[in-house]
């Protein structure tokens, strides 16, 4: 890390000091208590490399989306790769550097006049 950088996280953490925060919690500090335990609950299994596959359901406007770019950004400040891949292009639009999942790992789609795509 160049000597810039640590001038400016070390100026980011006196600011957060002096209202009672640090980086080390800031990822999650404005999370729900809910979206928190789905947070940590991915975030182990990234750090760890257990990985798993992990469905998160809710009612639209209940903060899935907010949640998704919490952890995003965690990933990806600590330089990690992020794949953040849609099933529609509304929804990947959503997303940080969001990309269809077909587009992103070429899945092949078969089209023909009487395709049709449920939303
Ligand atoms: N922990 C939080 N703190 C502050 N704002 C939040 C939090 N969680 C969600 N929000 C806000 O609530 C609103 C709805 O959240 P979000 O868009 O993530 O919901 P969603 O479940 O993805 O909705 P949809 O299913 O309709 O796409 C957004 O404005 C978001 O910024």
């Amino acid at each position: 890390m160049n000597d810039r950088k640590t001038l400016c996280l070390i100026e980011v953490e006196k600011l957060l000091h002096s209202n009672g925060k640090s980086q080390k919690n800031l990822n999650n500090a404005n999370l729900t208590q809910e979206q928190s335990s789905v947070y940590n609950r991915i975030i182990d299994s990234v750090w760890t490399g257990a990985g798993g596959f992990f469905s998160l359901y809710g009612y639209g406007g209940t903060g899935k989306t907010f949640l998704w770019n919490s952890l995003y950004a965690t990933i990806r400040s600590k330089c990690s790769i992020v794949l953040n891949v849609a099933s529609s292009c509304i929804a990947a639009l959503l997303l940080p550097e969001g990309r269809t999942a077909h587009s992103t790992f070429a899945i092949p789609f078969l089209l023909n006049e009487e395709s049709t795509f449920d939303i």
